[in-house]
């Protein structure tokens, strides 16, 4: 069996394929190549991607053996669903193997936006001892709000729940059973500006839709605090960047942070690179080494069983 890697996989779930007698192909800048993929596809059993892989009826039709589609990852907005499911392929994604990641980096967001470190230790190390300056706020009695109450913003809201946050939450999709109303002390509200306005942090986890993109644009930030942030580890183009800049520059909010952003790589003269109170990385909040190495290992394996004639628990179609 041929196995083709269009994006950075872990080692080990490289060697886990080879282990189990596949041949491997592997370029990580494959999924920005489109000629050279689509060039390539016909001659592999399965495709293994990750989120700049444009998984379309196009690519689906040229890998006339493709079996299975594996995902790197959770979300699917590169994939066209329908398309693989018409031709009988199954789309396997590593389900909550990089949620925990996630929810730390989420953390990690609230606690540089109070106690911002790395400018501190800058500052002393320029001979200086600000302790006024740096003085920051805690997280405790704050409350944050979860736009989607999925797996992500469940392992977000028990960590800032042992902060001592308050946690509220918009998703009109779950029910009181389910896990983060069960089992956290999240406060489901019924709209999004209810959510906007009560909350010092905003934490965006739904998928990408037609129904999520720019849900959170200018018409909602004048209802935000004054000193509230948001953060997107969700996806690029749920927030309107254009109306974040505004927002940030009129002190509507006091700043992001932005995982995700509409064009990846990031454009060199993108605006969002000039504003300091918009923190940016590089899509990297699901990038740990235990999260990257579970991802590689589960779809390695499940790729392996669609293989051999099995079926996957993880195929979404
Ligand atoms: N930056 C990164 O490295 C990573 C980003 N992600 C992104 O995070 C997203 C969320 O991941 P999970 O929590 O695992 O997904 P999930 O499927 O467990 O949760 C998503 C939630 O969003 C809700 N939702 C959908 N449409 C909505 C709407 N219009 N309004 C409010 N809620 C809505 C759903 O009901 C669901 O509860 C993924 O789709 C992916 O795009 C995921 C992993 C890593
Ligand atoms: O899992 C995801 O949806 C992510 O965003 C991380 S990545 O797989 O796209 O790198």
């Amino acid at each position: 069996m041929k196995v083709l890697v269009t994006e950075l996989m872990w080692d080990d779930g490289m060697k886990e394929l080879k282990r189990s007698g596949c041949s491997v192909d592997y370029d990580m800048e494959l999924g920005r190549k489109r000629k050279e993929l689509l060039a390539l596809a016909p001659a592999y059993d399965a495709l293994i991607v990750r989120n700049e892989t444009k998984v379309d009826a196009e690519l689906l039709d040229v890998a006339k053996n493709a079996k299975v589609i594996g995902r790197l990852g959770v979300g699917l907005d590169n994939i066209d669903l329908g398309a693989a499911s018409s031709r009988n392929i199954p789309v396997i994604t590593a389900k909550h193997a990089n949620a925990t990641s996630v929810a730390e980096y989420v953390m990690a967001s609230m606690l540089d936006a109070y106690r911002p470190l790395h400018h501190a230790d800058a500052d002393v190390r320029r001979g200086n001892w600000n302790r006024k300056f740096f003085t920051g706020n805690e997280l405790n009695g704050k409350t944050l709000g979860l736009v989607g109450m999925g797996e992500i913003a469940h392992r977000v809201a028990r960590r800032a729940n042992a902060f001592g946050m308050e946690t509220i939450g918009y998703d009109p999709f779950v029910t009181p059973f389910d896990h983060i109303l069960a089992e956290t002390g999240v406060r489901s509200v019924n709209t999004l500006d209810e959510l906007l306005v009560a909350s010092d942090f905003v934490s965006v986890h739904v998928p990408l839709t037609k129904e999520t993109r720019h849900m959170i644009n200018k018409k909602n930030f004048p209802h935000m605090k004054p000193h509230a942030y948001v953060i997107n580890a969700a996806r690029g183009g749920i927030i309107h960047e254009g109306d974040l800049i505004e927002a940030v520059q009129s002190g509507e909010i006091a700043g992001a942070y932005l995982d995700v952003l509409e064009a990846e790589p990031i454009p060199k003269d993108s605006p969002l690179t000039q504003i300091a109170s918009i923190r940016l990385t590089p899509h990297i909040a699901g990038a740990t080494n235990a999260a990257q190495s579970r991802t590689a290992m589960l779809i390695a394996e499940e790729v392996m069983k669609v293989l051999n004639g099995g079926q996957s628990l993880c195929a979404v179609v």
